[in-house]
C-alpha cells in the first residue's frame, strides 16, 4: 500500500496527519508507534477506508482505496479495533462466521470454502474449543482473539490491528502478537498494528513507522528507528539499550524524563 503525501483534520483546525507518506511493505509487520494522540490511529483509519484524508493518495496494487467497491476492498483487507462493542447472546462461530460476508453474492454460497475459512480462523486463534460460547463468557483476552477470528474469516491479504494488547496481561499480550507472528510468517499475511510497547514493536516488526503530531518523524527496521535521541526527542524519556540476554535481543529501559 502507497501513501502519498497524506493530510487530514478532524476539526478544520488541526492538521491530525500532516502530509504523510510511507509505503506498507506486502509479506512485513508495520508497527506504527509514537505518543498519545499523535495520529496512529488516524493514520490506521486512512488506510482501512475509515476516513478520507483531505488531501494526498492512498493506493493498494495501484488503485486508489476509495476506488475499490465496499465488498472488494473488505477482501482486502480487514481492521481490529481497539474496542469493540461485545454483541450479546451471539456465540463465537457466529460472530466469526460474520467474517464471510464479503464472499458471499446474493445468489451463489461456496458454504463448503465459508465453513473451511471459518475452521481455520478458529483453529488459527485457538478458539474450536470455544466456539459455541457466548462472548459474554469470554475472557478479554479470548475475546481479543476472537475478533481477530473474524478477521481472519475474511482471508484478507492485509491485517490492520490498532492496539491489540490494551487490556491484556502480560502473558495475553505475548500470546497475541505470536498469533501475529504466525499469521505473517505461516500465512504470509502483511500486517499494519498500533502498538504502545517500544519493546514488543522492537521484538515483532519487520518496520517500523515513528510518529509525533501528525508527522512520520522516522521510518525503518527497528534498529534503525529505536534510538536514545528519537525516544528523547518523541516521547521526551530517557531510555538505556539493553542487550544482555540473547533470547531478547535488543530492548530499551525507561530511566526518566
Ligand atoms: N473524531 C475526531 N474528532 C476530533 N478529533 C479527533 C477525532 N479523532 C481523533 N481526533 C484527534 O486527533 C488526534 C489524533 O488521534 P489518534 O486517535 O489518531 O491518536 P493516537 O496516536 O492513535 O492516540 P492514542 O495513542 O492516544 O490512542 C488526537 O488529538 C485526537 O484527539
Amino acid at each position: 500500500m502507497e501513501l502519498k503525501d497524506i493530510s487530514l483534520s478532524h476539526d478544520q483546525k488541526t492538521m491530525h496527519l500532516d502530509h504523510v507518506s510511507t509505503t506498507i511493505k506486502r509479506g512485513k509487520v508495520t508497527t506504527i508507534i509514537g505518543p498519545n494522540g499523535c495520529g496512529k490511529s488516524t493514520l490506521l483509519s486512512v488506510m482501512s477506508r475509515n476516513n478520507t484524508p483531505s488531501t494526498g493518495t492512498a493506493q493498494l496494487a495501484q488503485k486508489d482505496l476509495m476506488n475499490y467497491k465496499p465488498k472488494e476492498f473488505a477482501k482486502k483487507l480487514a481492521i481490529v479495533y481497539q474496542q469493540n462493542e461485545i454483541p450479546k447472546e451471539l456465540t463465537v462461530e457466529k460472530l466469526v462466521a460474520y467474517g464471510r460476508i464479503p464472499h458471499n453474492q446474493m445468489f451463489k454460497k461456496d458454504a463448503k470454502k465459508d465453513e473451511a475459512a471459518i475452521q481455520w480462523a478458529l483453529e488459527s486463534t485457538k478458539l474450536i474449543d470455544k466456539s459455541t460460547k457466548s462472548l459474554e463468557a469470554l475472557s478479554g483476552g479470548e475475546r481479543q482473539r476472537v475478533w481477530i477470528a473474524l478477521a481472519l474469516a475474511q482471508q484478507t491479504e492485509i491485517l490492520c490491528l490498532d492496539e491489540p494488547t490494551t487490556y491484556l496481561d502480560i502473558y495475553y499480550q505475548l500470546e497475541l502478537l505470536e498469533l501475529v507472528k504466525r499469521l505473517n510468517e505461516e500465512h504470509g499475511l502483511t500486517i499494519v498494528m498500533v502498538l504502545h510497547d517500544i519493546n514488543q514493536a522492537i521484538r515483532y516488526s519487520d518496520h517500523i513507522i515513528l510518529m509525533q503530531s501528525g508527522k512520520i518523524i522516522a521510518e525503518g527496521a527497528p534498529e534503525e528507528v529505536i534510538t536514545e535521541q528519537l525516544i528523547k526527542t518523541v516521547y521526551g524519556v530517557k531510555v538505556l539499550f539493553k542487550n544482555d540476554e540473547p533470547s531478547a535481543g535488543l530492548y530499551i529501559v525507561p530511566i526518566g524524563i
